[in-house]
């Protein structure tokens, strides 16, 4: 596992932090360690290079993922991510609220070097302040968190928001938000990563995909391989998964087989209806 302490100094071989307008936070973290187990085969990166927001418009799989600090008898966390990013994630984001702010900041700070190296995303959970100190392109609150224009003013315009919606009227504000970069839809089913919460069902993605949102989205709750095509076939075109990759005997071999199954649904989707075409 990557070791990465927290020491109070820039980092001099990363690029700079994502400031806000308000630099509210001037922490920095110095990798300790190489970031990559030197045993493993290079993983060659389907993922286009380009800005952070050139690269959630192509972004098709997002990953959440609690800290594994129990790691169930699997892989702990650095290693999972790994494996998520090889088998195909484009976004990765850190949601664990068991964790202080130091111990937050220092996964972070880890899972940055690897989302880096595999050109993918790296997002922060609801704290603006945790965002900006582990510069993470991506912030994410839902609707009792931050209001967009105040994550807008912490973070600054070059961060990428993200905001969850249980779709219809919060989807609708959303996509005419130009601070939200991309929003959620969900939870799609009811499941136990979000108790609770009741599920919204694939009608509510149908009826978000009607209203051709212009904002990137992502459905979001309960989604798996059995599902991933009637969830596209409703309407979305990329997907949030927890369980289905955190909770899979090989992880890899999980975002492997999400991808695989989306891309697939896609291009036949895209093949038997025109009213995608356009759609964010
Ligand atoms: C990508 C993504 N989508 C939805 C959520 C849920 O956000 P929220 O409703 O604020 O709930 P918490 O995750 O904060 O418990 C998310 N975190 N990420
Ligand atoms: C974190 C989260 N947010 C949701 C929302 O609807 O906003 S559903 C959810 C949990 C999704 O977990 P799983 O893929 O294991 O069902
Ligand atoms: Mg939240």
């Amino acid at each position: 596992m990557t070791q990465s302490r927290f020491d109070g100094r820039r980092n001099a071989l990363s690029a700079p932090p994502v400031q806000g307008s308000r630099a509210l936070v001037t922490l920095h973290f110095r990798t300790m360690a190489p970031t990559s187990d030197p045993t493993a085969q290079p993983t060659p990166s389907p993922r286009p290079s380009g800005s952070p927001r050139e690269r959630l418009q192509d972004a098709r799989l997002y990953l959440c993922t609690d800290a594994r600090r129990d790691r169930r008898g699997g892989l702990d966390l650095l290693d999972l991510v790994r494996a998520a990013l090889r088998g195909g994630v484009d976004i990765v984001q850190l949601r664990d609220r068991s964790l202080d702010v130091v111990e937050e900041l220092e996964l972070l700070a880890a899972l940055r070097d690897l989302t880096d190296e595999h050109g993918a995303l790296l997002a922060v959970n609801d704290r603006a302040d945790v965002a900006l100190a582990a510069g993470a392109a991506v912030l994410h609150t839902g609707q009792r968190d931050l209001p967009v224009p105040v994550a807008r003013d912490l973070v600054g315009e070059k961060a990428l928001l993200g905001r969850s919606t249980g779709g219809g009227a919060q989807a609708a504000a959303a996509d005419a938000d130009p601070d939200v970069d991309y929003f959620c839809v969900g939870p799609v089913r009811s499941t136990p990563t979000k108790p609770g919460r009741a599920a919204v069902g694939l009608d509510a993605v149908r009826q978000v995909a009607a209203g051709q949102p212009t904002t990137p989205w992502f459905a979001i709750g309960g989604v798996d391989l059995q599902n991933v095509r009637q969830v596209v076939e409703a309407g979305a075109r990329r997907v949030v998964v927890v369980r289905a990759v955190t909770e899979a005997p090989d992880p890899e071999a999980a975002a492997r087989g999400l991808r695989t199954a989306l891309t697939r649904a896609l291009a036949d989707d895209a093949g038997r209806t025109s009213a995608g075409a356009g759609q964010a």
